[in-house]
């Protein structure tokens, strides 16, 4: 395993990434736009019905359960082409998740906003491991307080991003709009939640 940029490591949060860690990467970006059952999520903003600009899918082991903006989703197993992952991420980092939300971008006009993972089921400190394949997209970071605290990170194909120890507390993150990318990425957001 090649060594891990640091982007964050300032005694409270931490945040790594490794370049080109998924070996193949071609083929599990080809199954995974195939094998997903992709969802165009729905929500209701000030009255008024919106899709969200990505698609997703919650997946992992039978019966995890995630609830977020309103809905609760159960996993129903995992792709075929992920369902080593969970295993290689314990090999090497001793931390074994039990579930992944899969977000589809499209192209440049699909996005997420500001956020942090800090739904409740995920525990008081969660690790949150995300996979990348397809086009590198701009993943940004700003720090709650301390607005001009921020970096921005390209996530390449194959490569794995890890937050951990308490940088859902201090700090958010985004995959802003990109109006030159016509291509799609696909990311793996891997999770441990309490069951
Ligand atoms: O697509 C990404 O890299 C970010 C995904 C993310 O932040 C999430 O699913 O919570
Ligand atoms: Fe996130």
């Amino acid at each position: 395993m090649s060594k891990p940029i640091t982007i964050i490591d300032d005694g409270l949060s931490r945040v790594q990434v490794y370049s080109d860690w998924l070996n193949n990467a071609d083929a599990c970006f080809e199954k995974l736009q195939q094998e997903v059952e992709w969802q165009h999520r729905k929500i209701i903003l000030f009255g008024k019905e919106h899709s969200i600009p990505r698609q997703e899918s919650w997946v992992g082991e039978q019966g995890v359960g995630y609830q977020y903006s309103g809905h609760r989703y159960i996993a129903a197993g995992w792709p075929e082409c992920l369902a080593n992952v969970p295993a290689q991420i314990e090999k090497a980092f001793g931390w074994k998740a039990n579930s992944a939300l899969l977000n589809f971008y499209t192209d440049g006009q699909n996005s997420m906003g500001w956020h942090s993972d800090d739904e409740p089921e995920l525990g008081h400190n969660p690790t949150i491991m995300i996979l990348s394949v397809g086009e590198p997209r701009t993943f940004q970071m700003r720090h709650k307080k301390e607005k001009q605290q921020k970096h921005a990170i390209e996530l390449a194909h194959g490569s794995l991003l890890i937050m951990s120890k308490e940088t859902q507390h201090h700090w958010q993150h985004a995959i802003p709009k990109r109006a030159k990318i016509k291509q799609p990425r696909i990311s793996c957001t891997f999770r441990k939640v309490l069951v």
